[in-house]
């Protein structure tokens, strides 16, 4: 007869590859039922964005194979709760991840809105904000221009309202001014109302919650850094020599004593260009290799390789994110990238447990 003790005795060789110890010491076995020879029972991931999810399960059915019977009918479920980071005071949101650029122009809100979206698409709860003062496009590219969120009384104080879209909660500081008046931000000034976006908004329960930064190094990234405990950060470049020496310069700042962010990778974004005529064509107009050799040079993952295509832009623009679009290679593309960093995340934050 098979009993509950067999099953965990068996799962116990079963390691998760990331955080390198066995799922019944990290508590992710759950509900095991046993009926003669059938077996099941639940593995709770850390992220449902998990890129590791087939081979675990796997390796579960092979360990009950190998350590129970062969004969066993195995139901393997699998499931998911996002870890949270230590000391997180928004208790509501897990995970806020920074997305950062050392220049402006590279692709730094195409990566974000592409990552919010590819978080969400594995079923991940998301937020996004767009907190680049100087320009920010997130309302175009989510088809949100001219949208005005509602305010809610929420014990006694008044609350904004994210406007969710493609299943994405959205606050944009674009929501709040007048996208043909400029505004003279000044630092305080802008620090403050990017803050506003936190904690002013009734955001309710989000897993993670990105947040489009504005290029360079600068008080919005310092503020928000030394408030928040921040997950990590994500750093977009263009392979060009130019925009390598901000990123370094970025990269710096985030490692820097009194900001001490960690680095969840970095994304090389516009690495060749493709043709749509000929898409198995690849031009490296900017230079090859230059976001890997700054990954490794921090030691830091690489998050992966987007190519500069023109869908990708007319997507953006037409408030469509790229991503949306079924059985394209650019989703891959993106939705690797979403995986890898919530990958990080749930190693960094399996980390920060023992470290308690
Ligand atoms: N991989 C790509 N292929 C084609 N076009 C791209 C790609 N990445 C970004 N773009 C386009 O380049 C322009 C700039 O991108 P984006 O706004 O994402 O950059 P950014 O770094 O956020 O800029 P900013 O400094 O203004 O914040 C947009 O029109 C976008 O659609």
């Amino acid at each position: 007869m098979i009993t509950k003790e067999d099953v965990l005795n068996a799962l116990r060789h079963v390691e998760e590859p990331d955080l390198k110890k066995d799922l019944v010491t990290l508590n992710m076995i759950e509900d095991i039922k046993i009926d003669g020879e059938n077996v099941s029972f639940t593995v709770v991931l850390t992220t449902p964005a998990c890129p590791l999810k087939g081979l675990i399960e796997n390796a579960c059915r092979n360990a009950i194979a190998h350590f129970i019977s062969a004969e066993a009918v195995v139901e393997v479920k699998m499931t998911s709760r996002v870890t949270t980071q230590k000391n997180q005071p928004l208790t509501n949101i897990q995970n806020i991840i920074l997305v950062a650029s050392g220049k402006g122009g590279v692709g730094k809100s195409t990566v974000s809105a592409n990552l919010a979206l590819g978080l969400s698409k594995t079923g991940a709860k998301v937020g996004l904000i767009d907190a680049d003062i100087y320009g920010p496009s997130i309302p175009i590219m989510f088809g949100l221009e001219g949208t005005k969120p509602f305010a809610v009384e929420v014990e006694g104080k008044t609350k904004i309202v994210p406007v969710e879209k493609y299943g994405v909660k959205v606050l944009s500081i674009g929501f709040f001014t007048d996208p043909d008046q400029p505004v003279p931000w000044r630092g305080p000034m802008a620090s403050n109302a990017v803050k506003q976006l936190f904690n002013d908004a009734e955001w309710g329960e989000l897993d993670y919650l990105v947040v489009d930064l504005p290029p360079g190094t600068g008080d919005i990234h310092i503020t928000l850094s030394q408030t928040y405990p921040v997950a990590g950060a994500v750093i977009v470049t263009t392979p060009q020599n130019v925009a390598l020496a901000d990123t370094k310069k970025g990269i710096g700042m985030f490692m820097m004593n009194s900001i001490n962010v960690p680095l969840l990778g970095v994304v090389e974004n516009m690495s060749y260009f493709s043709p749509a005529e000929l898409p198995q064509n690849k031009y490296y107009i900017f230079g090859k290799g230059g976001g890997r050799t700054i990954a490794e040079q921090f030691n830091a993952p690489f998050l992966g390789e987007i190519p500069l295509v023109q869908s990708i832009s007319e997507a953006g623009d037409s408030g469509e994110p790229v991503i949306l679009q079924e059985n394209n290679p650019l989703s891959e593309a993106f939705i690797s990238v979403a995986e890898k960093v919530a990958q990080q995340i749930s190693i960094q934050n399996a980390r920060e447990v023992k470290e308690v």
